[in-house]
């Protein structure tokens, strides 16, 4: 269901302007132009996700209207044309989102951006460690305003504790003089285990001088904040960092997918198989690593065109998932894909794979006015202990013998 916005602005073509950029971004919008008017819209009992509040209105100049949004729970982004320093001093004197002056248009670029990001927040996990009660409260409260899913500890080795139970923790903000582990330490460990693609760190001390900002960036912290610090800079180092992390994982995503299948590609399946066949081996799982290859894939292409091959290639994808559920499944290239998946035993392993060959033979996709139909042949190897390379090749070469049989079955690697 659709989140709601409650847009407290008095200017009609400025509240239309938000209510266009929250709608792109799925917000349901109620615009109220005065205070009167919020007082109202609160009274009726509606959930509000958040709320853009104008500084100045016609029956509040003053603020007033902040006020009586945020006593109702709901976080609140302040609009204002006024950019004296008294005014942004009482503003951020509230538990506000944030402020943003209507300088130019930048301003509700900037707008979309925070809307966006209490949206996605509550995905991102951020760990808060300090012996001090208070000063992580106070850090606790400014993520949760942000709508972060927020954790705390109040030292290094309850923070690890947390830490390894928690995969959805992005960040962790730390506290420098802690009991048990201090905040350097903690940063230590935590890289033993988390790269900075994964998880970002940021110090916090008292320290007047600068030491402490240069000992937790060398070991392994990827920003630092030095108390008392204002909320602004807080949230602008926090949003950074998120950002960031999360373009990494954009990338890292981007490499390893396949555009048209959207499952991994070859680069993905080697990087899994190579983790995961050694574990297997020692832990005596039964699996199997298949090759699977679609029969006369360029006559499919020559006869309906590229776009229906396209197609065809989502489709068998849209197959394996159904069939295969858990099993790593990849594109390697062409019209060639890969599994390696675990099973009870070989019989088990082989009759869900001779389950997905049968349902795509008796498949027929819609393309234009015609139904295409499609076979599917594999090469399998089952519970190797050979190098990954040489297992691939097997099973490259049992998919061979099956296209020289007749295609549309199931080659086992060794068997004649
Ligand atoms: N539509 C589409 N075709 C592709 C893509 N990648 C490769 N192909 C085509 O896949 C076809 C593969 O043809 P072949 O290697 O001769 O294999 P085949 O026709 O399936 O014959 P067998 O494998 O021997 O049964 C070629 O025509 C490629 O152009 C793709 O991403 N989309």
């Amino acid at each position: 269901m659709a989140e709601r916005l409650l847009v407290v602005e008095d200017s009609k073509a400025i509240a239309k302007l938000i209510e266009q950029i929250a709608k792109s971004l799925g917000f349901d919008v109620t615009i109220a132009y005065s205070l009167a008017e919020v007082e109202n819209i609160l009274q009726g009992g509606k959930e509000f996700f958040a709320a853009t509040i104008d500084y100045a209105l016609p029956d509040a100049p003053d603020g007033e209207a902040i006020a009586c949004v945020l006593s109702r729970g709901i976080p609140g982004v302040v609009m204002t044309g006024r950019m004296d320093d008294e005014t942004r001093q009482k503003i951020l004197a509230q538990a506000v989102v944030d402020y943003i002056p209507k300088e130019n248009s930048q301003a509700f670029l900037y707008l979309k951006r925070i809307l966006h990001w209490q949206l996605t927040n509550r995905d991102n996990g951020i760990l808060v460690v300090d012996d001090s009660l208070a000063a992580r409260n106070h850090v606790v409260e400014l993520l949760k305003r942000r709508n972060f899913t927020v954790y705390s500890a109040s030292d290094g080795e309850k923070a690890l504790a947390v830490l390894a139970e928690h995969k959805n923790i992005k960040m962790v903000i730390t506290d420098m003089e802690m009991p048990n582990m201090d905040g350097i330490a903690l940063t230590n460990e935590i890289r033993k285990n988390y790269s900075r693609d994964q998880l970002a760190v940021i110090g916090i001390s008292g320290a007047a001088n600068g030491i402490h900002s240069a000992r937790f960036i060398k070991n392994g912290a990827d920003d630092f904040l030095r108390k008392p610090f204002c909320p602004e800079e807080f949230y602008c180092r926090i949003t950074q960092n998120i950002e960031n992390l999360n373009n990494i994982a954009q990338i890292q995503r981007a490499a390893n997918t396949d555009y048209l299948t959207d499952l991994p590609n070859r680069r993905a399946f080697i990087q899994y198989a190579q983790k995961k066949i050694p574990e297997y081996i020692s832990n005596k799982t039964h699996y199997c690593l298949a090759m699977l290859d679609i029969d006369f894939f360029k006559k499919i292409n020559d006869t309906y065109g590229h776009e229906a091959g396209d197609n065809v290639l989502k489709v068998i994808a849209l197959y394996m998932r159904r069939h295969l559920s858990g099993a790593m499944l990849a594109r390697l290239g062409g019209e060639e894909f890969a599994i390696l998946t675990t099973g009870v035993d070989e019989d088990q392993l082989y009759t869900r794979l001779d389950d997905l060959r049968r349902e795509i033979s008796v498949s027929q996709i819609p393309y234009e006015d015609q139904q295409i139909s499609m076979t599917v042949s594999f090469g399998v190897i089952f519970n190797s202990e050979l190098a990954l390379a040489a297992q691939m090749n097997e099973a490259d070469q049992a998919l061979y013998h099956a296209k020289e049989n007749g295609r549309n079955q199931i080659s086992i690697a060794g068997q004649d």
